[in-house]
Parts: structure tokens; sequence; C-alpha cells
């Protein structure tokens, strides 16, 4: 099976539909991207929901990282897949086009110990317009290693003032802490719940008697003028 020229997303329909055929199984995917300052704990966070552990030692994200998790809500089966992206301006520059392409929802991660990290969400969210991502893909701001009691520098009412004037719901928690495991679950799962009442969306390419499809860009998707 020849691949070149496939986009990402057709060739997840391509991979996706073959496995979920064997299956018999109906799954929707849906792109979240993981963005922030490095070191915020991104790749803990994503590791944390995808493989239910801390991940230690994290080396510094290059280009991105993928991990993705399925979920049955209501009967359905959601597949997330994360786009855990780097911090890193040099490890990231070559890939911002591809993150954004397709979203269908933004995580913003700060470190609640860094007020940097937090000072910084504003250009974080201002990218994300620049690249033109349409007003209704959902976003949540999330301050992370609240374990670090001692050490914070972000207060939570500073950072919920900064949610509400985005409307952005807020977390803050600890990809660190096994008793937020729960929590750090919460945050996807609003995510899944709130894209999984979207509207259906159309299958690209359908194969006759697949049940498989991968969710498209956001039906109110508006051209990018810019
Ligand atoms: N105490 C504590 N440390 C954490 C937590 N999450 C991550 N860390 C630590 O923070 C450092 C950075 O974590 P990463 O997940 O690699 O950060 P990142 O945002 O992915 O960084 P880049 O890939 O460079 O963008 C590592 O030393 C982690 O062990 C947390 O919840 N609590
Ligand atoms: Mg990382």
């Amino acid at each position: 099976m020849a691949f070149a020229h496939t986009t990402e997303h057709e060739f997840s329909t391509v991979f996706d539909r073959e496995r979920l055929e064997s299956e018999g199984l109906q799954t929707r995917i849906f792109k979240i991207i993981v963005i922030g300052d490095s070191n915020v704990g991104k790749t803990c966070l994503s590791y944390r929901f995808c493989g239910g552990k801390f991940l230690k030692n994290p080396e510094a994200t290059i280009g991105v990282d993928f991990r993705e998790r399925t979920l049955q809500l209501d009967g359905e089966s959601i597949k997330l897949q994360i786009w855990d992206t780097a911090g890193q301006e040099r490890f990231r520059k070559s890939m911002v086009e591809h993150y954004y392409r397709n979203v269908h929802a933004i995580i913003f991660v700060y470190d609640v110990t860094n007020l940097s990290s937090f000072e910084s969400l504003p250009e974080w969210i201002e990218e994300c317009g620049r690249h033109c991502v349409p007003p209704m893909v959902p976003r949540i701001l999330v301050g992370n290693k609240c374990d670090l009691r001692g050490s914070r520098e972000v207060p939570a009412s500073r950072a919920q003032r900064l949610a509400d004037s985005y409307n952005f719901p807020l977390f803050e928690t600890s990809a660190k802490d096994p008793s937020e495991k729960e929590h750090v679950d919460a945050i996807f799962l609003t995510l899944a719940y709130k894209l999984k009442n979207h509207k259906p969306l159309r299958l690209k390419q359908p194969a006759e008697g697949s049940a498989a499809f991968l969710s498209g860009p956001p039906e109110e998707d508006s051209s990018c003028l810019c």
C-alpha cells in the first residue's frame, strides 16, 4: 500500500478502517494537540492519560510524539489521537503547520511553579489564532505540577481570571501524583464529550461497508483569510 502524498488524516483513515473493519466497530477519531512552554509536563500529562503511569525522565519532545486512547462513551467508541508537541522553538518550527491542521481540540499547558510558562499562554493562544483554528474547536487550560505545593508561582485565582477571559475551562492537576490520575482523565474526557456531541462529521472517501471513519475538520470550518 503506498502512502506517498497521503495526508495524515487519510493515512489514519486507511489504517483505522482496516483495523476496525476486522473488529466490526464504529469509531470516531479526534485529533487533540497539547501545547505550551518546554518543561511544563505536556509529555507526562499525555503519557499519564494514554499509558496510565507517570513517565520518569522524559526527554524534550522533538517535533511531535503521538499517543492514543480509545474510550467508550455512551456506547460509542471514540479514539483520541493525542499530539504531544515540542515546547522548544528549535524542535517545533518545522512542525507548527502540521500541529494545527484539522485539529479538533487544544490543551494549553502551563506549570503552576513557573510564572513565565503561565505568562506565555497568550502567545500560544495567539499562535493558534494565527493558524486559523475555528472558534468552535474546544480549548482547555491546564496548570500542571500541583504536587509541588511549596513552589507554586501561579495562584489559582489568577489562572481562573485568565481562563475566564478566554472562556476556557481551567484544570489544575499533576501528571506525577497518582491520586490525580482520574483528574487527568477528566481533562481529556471533558474534551471527548464535547467532541462527541458535535454533529457527526462526514466520511472522507467512505469505503463500502466500512464502519470506521475519521472525523473530518469541523463543519463550520471557515476558510482562512490570513
Ligand atoms: N513534580 C512534577 N514534575 C513533573 C510533572 N509533570 C512533569 N514533570 C517533570 O517536568 C519535566 C518536564 O516534563 P515533560 O513532560 O518532558 O515536559 P514537556 O512539556 O513535554 O517538555 P518539552 O517536550 O520540552 O516541550 C520532567 O522532569 C518531568 O519529570 C508533575 O506533574 N509534577
Ligand atoms: Mg515533551
